[in-house]
């Protein structure tokens, strides 16, 4: 029996995390944009793998440069960014069938200084970093936001409880913890015609307010809650999918120091975490796999 032949498979090609910042300066009251952009184009490169063949290579560096002159028009909402280059690249080289486009955006606040927020002087917000991404194939785009490292905390309403014992399990039951995470989450929108910038921060409230409500028997069932919020409030998104860490906290024991510890004093364990991962669907609603692939850290 002869050997298969050794051919090329899937590809694609880019320029990875280019940092590109933009300053809006038209008026004294200057606004930022600082992001993180990937692009990676798909279509025919085999010449280019099998025999050294660069003709349809549009290359690396000129897409990094595509990135900063699209840039110099303003960026707006990351993914109507990534749409556009997208949309540029698709249409620019009739062998580029697609590709893959991937911004996270950092984000910047003005400084509070005599009184009033500064023009033109930012301090880093948060922790959390928004998250885009746009996948083309031919005509059809598919846009996935999203956010990770949204660090959350609540200091009780939460417990875990009723779970089996066997003879390694030592975790006692409580319906009294701390529940503690950073949220990553990917939404993908039905449409490409969707205000981002407004889903975002709609988004990122219901996510806060669902993990705040109520008595939390789980992370698993506080990411549900958190995920139903979302899609309840909004039809233009189709699911969302969670990766987050229990961030655990253990109550230390105080009693060699003739202390008691009514759930006061805890010890923030930062590793081994147990690591919640979920999809929120809509019943009968296809997930398409070419949307999520090359996405990691998601189930
Ligand atoms: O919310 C939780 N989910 C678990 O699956 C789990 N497992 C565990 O040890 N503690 C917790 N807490």
């Amino acid at each position: 029996m002869s050997e298969p032949a050794i051919v090329l498979g899937a590809n694609q090609y880019g320029k990875a995390e280019v940092r590109v910042v933009k300053v809006a300066r038209e008026r004294a009251r200057h606004e930022i944009d600082d992001l993180n952009v990937t692009s990676q184009l798909r279509g025919d490169f085999a010449a280019a793998h099998l025999v050294g063949d660069n003709a349809h290579v549009v290359p690396t560096d000129t897409q990094k440069n595509t990135i900063f002159a699209f840039a110099r028009d303003g960026i707006g909402s990351p993914e109507a960014f990534l749409l556009r280059l997208a949309d540029h690249f698709v249409s620019s080289f009739e062998w580029v069938t697609g590709g893959r486009w991937a911004a996270e955006r950092f984000a910047w606040q003005r400084i509070m200084a005599d009184g009033a927020p500064h023009d033109h002087a930012f301090v880093r917000s948060g922790h959390e970093v928004r998250t885009a991404v746009v996948v083309a194939d031919g005509a059809e785009r598919h846009v996935i936001a999203g956010l990770r490292d949204l660090t959350v905390m609540k200091s009780t309403g939460s417990g875990f409880e009723d779970y089996p014992h066997d003879r390694y399990t030592t975790l006692a039951e409580t319906h009294d913890r701390i529940l503690a995470t950073d949220v990553s989450a990917r939404w993908r929108y039905a449409r490409a015609d969707v205000d981002f910038d407004g889903r975002y921060e709609s988004v990122r409230a219901l996510l806060l307010e669902a993990f705040a409500e109520g008595y939390s028997p789980g992370l698993q069932a506080t990411l549900f809650a958190m995920g139903r919020r979302v899609l309840e409030a909004h039809d233009d998104i189709a699911e969302i999918r969670f990766s987050m860490p229990n961030n655990h906290h253990f109550v230390v024991d105080l009693a060699p120091f003739g202390l008691d510890n009514p759930n006061e004093v805890f010890f923030a364990a930062d590793r081994p975490y147990g690591l919640i991962e979920a999809a929120v669907v809509r019943e009968g609603v296809e997930s398409p796999r070419a949307a999520w692939d090359g996405i990691a850290g998601f189930c």
